[in-house]
């Protein structure tokens, strides 16, 4: 038999060296990241003693943004995060394992995003709704908990900030994604497709191509996209809207890819954990504090709330209002400001804002998506 690690006889010499450099230089890499580890658990030993957590992401948004400030290429900086990301976590499960509940089951968008930002050494806990991550992590049965809080193209995800009002969690983290939705069936092809089957959103984020392309066939609502592209491993008849890796989970082809209708298709997603079990991040530069805020029903009350952000220069990146349910017109908003309570500024105008406010709730306080 012949030997796969043979090299072909028509390989230049010149790639052949230049491989032998690579094959030396990656046995030096993975004895550094090896020397690296056996510091990571020394690191995990004194946080034992002390009996401290482990995941830092104030810590690890530092260590991204340090490198790359000195990345001298060609190595592209946006290539820096994603690789650090692994190395951290790999050197992180070696402390502890790490515990992550996001919305299952395997291949959803919530999964790649909980990879995305704790890296894939971590112990997926997949849950069958939104309301059930947060019950996961605040029982305990995970650390963290992964949930889409924000679409591009459709806008808030309205059960997690509605859950936001009265879960113990807070947010220590956020992370973003590029959304892809791909038409995926046992069958390549888009003749005989009876349903399509997707997570609401996910049906909305395609309507134009669905309209365009499949205008006779009914869309059919389901918990999330992975479960969509299960059932269509079952039922050649049905069409699921996924990812390319849930396609590949169920054994599915990509018959038409990239069919959302906006090509910038973003979704944005918190990580909260039970801040008995963990504490607030601490500074780590470029952070973000996240509220949710209502205030009395009278002229002038938003304005005179947000005053205390124009007198003390903290900038506001995001304000959202939902409805409060009390059939009065009140409204809850959720505020994103730039900075971390520990900055005296964010301090004081917090301290003010809140003294505007009828109702007033930290949400969490957290290092910007590096990337
Ligand atoms: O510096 C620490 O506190 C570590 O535990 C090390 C390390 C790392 O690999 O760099 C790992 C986990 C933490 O989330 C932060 C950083």
């Amino acid at each position: 038999m012949a030997d796969p690690q043979a090299t072909p006889p028509d390989v230049p010499e010149e790639l052949l060296a230049l491989r032998h450099q690579i094959d030396t230089l990656d046995r030096d890499l993975l004895a550094l990241i090896n020397r690296r580890a056996a510091l990571a658990q020394a690191v995990g030993e004194i946080k034992k003693k002390e009996g401290s957590v482990v995941f830092r992401p104030e810590r690890e948004a530092q260590v991204i943004d340090g490198l790359k400030a000195v990345n001298p290429g060609p190595l592209k900086t946006e290539s820096i995060a994603p690789i650090w990301r692994e190395v951290m976590s790999a050197c992180r499960a070696l402390e502890t394992p790490t515990r992550v509940a996001f919305l299952g089951p395997a291949g959803t968008f919530s999964e790649e995003a909980a990879l995305g930002f704790f890296g894939s050494s971590i112990v997926r806990v997949p849950c069958a709704s939104i309301d059930d991550v947060f019950r996961t992590t605040a029982a305990g049965a995970a650390d963290f908990g992964v949930v889409p809080v924000e679409n591009s193209t459709e806008g808030v995800v309205a059960r997690s900030l509605d859950i936001f009002l009265t879960t113990p969690l807070f947010i220590i983290g956020e992370t973003s994604l590029f959304v892809r939705h791909n038409l995926l069936r046992k069958e390549n092809q888009l003749e005989g497709i009876e349903a399509v089957v997707a997570h609401p959103q996910a049906l909305a984020q395609c309507h134009g191509w669905l309209s365009a392309h499949l205008p006779q066939v009914e869309r059919r609502p389901v918990s999330s996209n992975a479960e969509g592209a299960r059932l269509a491993a079952l039922d050649p008849k049905l069409a699921a809207i996924a990812s390319a890796r849930a396609g590949s989970e169920y054994g599915l082809h990509l018959v038409a890819p990239a069919i959302q209708d906006d090509t910038h298709n973003r979704t944005r997603f918190a990580i909260v954990t039970d801040p008995h079990r963990h504490p607030m991040p601490r500074a780590s530069g470029h952070d973000c504090t996240s509220l949710v805020v209502s205030v009395s029903n009278r002229p002038g009350a938003v304005h005179d709330m947000l005053v205390p952000l124009k007198q003390h220069g903290v900038s506001m990146t995001r304000f959202e209002s939902r409805p409060a349910r009390s059939g009065q017109w009140e409204y809850y908003f959720y505020i994103d400001l730039q900075g971390h309570p520990d900055d005296p500024q964010v301090a004081t105008a917090l301290r003010e804002l809140r003294g505007a406010c009828a109702y007033f709730k930290v949400l969490g306080t957290y290092p910007l998506d590096v990337h």
